[in-house]
């Protein structure tokens, strides 16, 4: 797959709390909001190309430019390389107010906090969580010293970091280049790299649930599907082309499950409210498009396979795809 590599700016002003986002107006992402930036054009640094798009889309200077983020997503027809940028808007030039140019609908200066409410481009969800995350640890103070930090119950490292004689754990910043970063940053920088680590064991597939089902559609002589099938509408996890028949099987906290009414982290709630609203409409245009086309779509709850549930649940499943094939072969 192709790499498309892109700078965006992340413009702050009023003491780094508001930032500015655009909202595309062409193309098939028309709507969504994202960081005003473009292409990175061949021969020139992501800085540069952040400095160009930004003075030819927005018509302002940027300065003080920080790198902050890269995203790194799939699109269905290129990966996005993506490398964010703090930055602030020139106040010495002679424009100093970004303008809205015809292929944006709107431009917004929006506050850290109120971020999770705009619809933002897939690609950018990390980032903008990352933003604010940002905003919690953004009374850390920039530079402390080893003396203020015990003030507000730290304990200050050791020059190497670590007791003689003791092996060093390996930390999350490992590799990570952090000098040029201030301290909210940094610790920013390893809460990211430590969900990174968590999410590595958020496999998509071959998922514990999903193995239970795949066991016991076997059982029942149900074989010859498809796994993550992409050529159906929300790729379901197990998929019957033949049949036109998929299965979801759905994590219970991911998907918001009508049965078991999983917790919402408490911190950075309206963030993870926008997030598991997209999920769950994502889920229900899946299953609107596959019924449209004349597939049933079955859901599977996680915590409909638990130990005391599961046979029933299995019974169930099986008797649909057994009569939905009748259906389909009559
Ligand atoms: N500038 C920017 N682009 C983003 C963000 N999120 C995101 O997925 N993108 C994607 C959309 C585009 O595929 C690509 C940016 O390229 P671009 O600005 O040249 O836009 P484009 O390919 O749609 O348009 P074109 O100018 O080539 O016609 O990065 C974001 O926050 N800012």
């Amino acid at each position: 797959m192709k790499t498309v590599h892109v700078a965006a700016g992340i413009i702050r002003r009023d003491n780094g709390d508001e930032v500015l986002a655009v909202q595309r107006g062409y193309g098939s992402m028309q709507g969504l909001w994202e960081f005003p930036g473009g292409k990175v054009e061949r021969g020139e640094t992501p800085e540069q190309a952040c400095v160009r798009e930004l003075a030819e889309e927005l018509q302002v200077r940027i300065v003080s430019l920080r790198n902050f983020y890269t995203v790194e997503y799939d699109y269905d027809d290129f990966h996005l390389s993506m490398e964010c940028f703090f930055c602030r808007i020139d106040e010495t030039g002679d424009d100093t107010e970004p303008q809205r140019n015809d292929r944006q609908m709107d431009l917004r200066w929006v506050s850290r906090r109120s971020l999770a409410t705009l619809e933002w481009m897939p690609a950018d969800q990390g980032l903008v969580q990352a933003l604010v995350e940002l905003d919690d640890a953004a009374e850390v103070p920039q530079q402390r010293s080893a003396q203020e930090a015990t003030a507000v119950g730290r304990t200050p490292r050791r020059a190497s970091g670590r007791k003689p004689g003791k092996k060093r754990k390996k930390d999350l910043l490992d590799g990570i280049d952090t000098s040029d970063l201030s301290a909210a940053e940094t610790e920013l920088v390893r809460r990211r790299a430590a969900i990174k680590k968590s999410m590595k064991g958020n496999k998509r597939a071959d998922t514990k649930p999903e193995m239970l089902v795949r066991q016991r559609l076997r059982a029942a002589g149900l074989t010859g599907y498809r796994l993550q099938w992409k050529k159906a509408p929300g790729r379901p996890d197990i998929a019957f082309p033949g049949r036109k028949i998929a299965i979801f099987v759905n994590g219970c906290f991911w998907h918001r499950c009508p049965h078991c009414h999983p917790s919402t982290p408490k911190r950075n709630t309206e963030f993870w409210e926008a997030k598991f609203r997209r999920n769950v409409e994502r889920d229900a245009r899946a299953v609107a498009e596959l019924e449209q086309m004349g597939w049933l779509a079955i859901t599977i709850w996680e915590c409909e396979l638990k130990r005391d549930r599961i046979d029933e649940t299995m019974a169930r499943v099986i008797d649909q795809i057994n009569s939905a094939s009748r259906g389909n072969a009559d």
